[in-house]
């Protein structure tokens, strides 16, 4: 279990992480989601001891990072794949850090097989494709076999064969009783992975719950309907006490409605309906809606975006993606720091440069 206790970074005037506390149980997929600058990977980098925090605690399994005496067989971490030793081969890199952790060399040819790189082992990393790296970073983070997995945006650059794989590898090393904690921009992949959520926005936290939870409690279930007649089938529905919005000419929809009842109605007052169906947002929406607020790098709404369409998300709910999404990016030197930077492998790397210093008594 990861236990975060008011956990607080500061850098300058910027409040990065702003007294976070939750745990991260086992057993499950927790889902760590926020929008671009939310804080995400510097609250991990936190949980690995790549940052210090200017207050609180974290806690792995009762201690805090530094007082793990292998830290690479309680917690494995993916945070910047691509960030590796390219002049080694995948299997060197992998031996390694094997090596400085007290691993034994079999482990490194089990993570291979694992990832499935056993056929590019002996091939240089820097050649790698995004995929190959990121399957790197993760035979790195599941060498130690720890009960803790933390995998930062692990999907990036994957291949659908990839991001299947990975979706099933989270979930059967959770479902072996592991902590995964798996931050991700793709809401549509965390509704397929993660059983639980953490949300964050502006380094404060939004919600702490089921991912059933969230969508039930954030995303918002109506119905469409789209008629030729849209007159008489706005009297009908404010005649029937319905909440009506009308999205565009003739299109309208109802909160909470049952689509039964609406058919009923509209055949009743000898409407003609071309469409009738239920609606319920996706967790993307949803996600928008409650992050809203905390958007740090709001996207310039333009034609066919979401967010300026009528019953969209309100203007600015973006999350940064998409054509425009960089004209509100910070002013020079402020950048976000890349996830993983200080080791260039990630935490694995990090971990075993950890060790050879202990090891050196550095
Ligand atoms: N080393 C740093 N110096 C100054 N500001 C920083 C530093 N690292 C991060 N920040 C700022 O802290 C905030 C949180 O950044 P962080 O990278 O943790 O967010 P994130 O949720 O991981 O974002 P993304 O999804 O874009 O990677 C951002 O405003 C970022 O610019």
């Amino acid at each position: 279990m990861i236990e975060v206790e008011g956990l607080t970074k500061r850098y300058g005037r910027k409040l990065a992480v702003d007294h976070l506390s939750f745990q991260v149980r086992p057993g499950v997929v927790t889902g760590f989601l926020g929008p671009n600058g939310a804080g995400k990977s510097t609250t991990m980098r936190m949980m690995l001891d790549l940052d210090n925090p200017t207050s609180g605690s974290v806690r792995i399994d009762g201690r805090t990072y530094h007082e793990l005496p292998d830290p690479l067989k309680e917690i494995g971490a993916l945070l910047e794949a691509k960030a590796m030793h390219g002049g080694r081969t995948a299997y060197n890199n992998l031996l390694a850090l094997a090596q400085s952790n007290r691993i034994p060399r079999r482990r490194v040819d089990e993570v291979l097989d694992m990832v499935g790189l056993t056929a590019v082992a002996k091939r240089k990393s820097k050649g790698f494709s995004l995929g190959m790296g990121q399957r790197l970073g993760i035979a790195a983070a599941l060498l130690g076999d720890p009960r803790i997995l933390m995998f930062d945006e692990p999907v990036n650059g994957l291949d659908p064969e990839g991001i299947h794989w990975i979706r099933n590898l989270m979930k059967a090393l959770a479902a072996e009783g592991r902590t995964v904690f798996v931050s991700s921009h793709l809401m549509s992949e965390m509704a397929l992975t993660a059983d639980h959520l953490i949300v964050i926005g502006q380094g404060r936290l939004l919600a702490n719950t089921s991912m059933a939870e969230f969508i039930h409690e954030n995303s918002r279930s109506f119905a469409r309907v789209r008629t030729p007649q849209p007159e008489r089938l706005r009297d009908a529905l404010s005649g029937g006490g319905y909440q009506v919005t009308e999205v565009e000419g003739g299109t309208f929809e109802i909160d909470g409605a049952e689509t039964e009842a609406l058919g009923d109605l509209a055949a009743a007052h000898g409407i003609t309906l071309h469409e009738l169906s239920a609606q319920r947002a996706s967790l993307e929406e949803a996600f928008m809606q409650m992050t809203a607020e905390s958007v740090e790098y709001h996207a310039h709404a333009g034609p066919g975006d979401p967010a300026a369409a009528p019953g969209g998300v309100p203007q600015g709910a973006g999350w940064g993606q998409g054509a425009g999404w960089d004209a509100g990016q910070q002013p020079q030197g402020a950048g976000p720091q890349q996830p993983g930077a200080p080791g260039g492998w990630g935490q694995g790397w990090d971990q075993g440069r950890d060790r050879r210093d202990r090891n050196k008594g550095v």
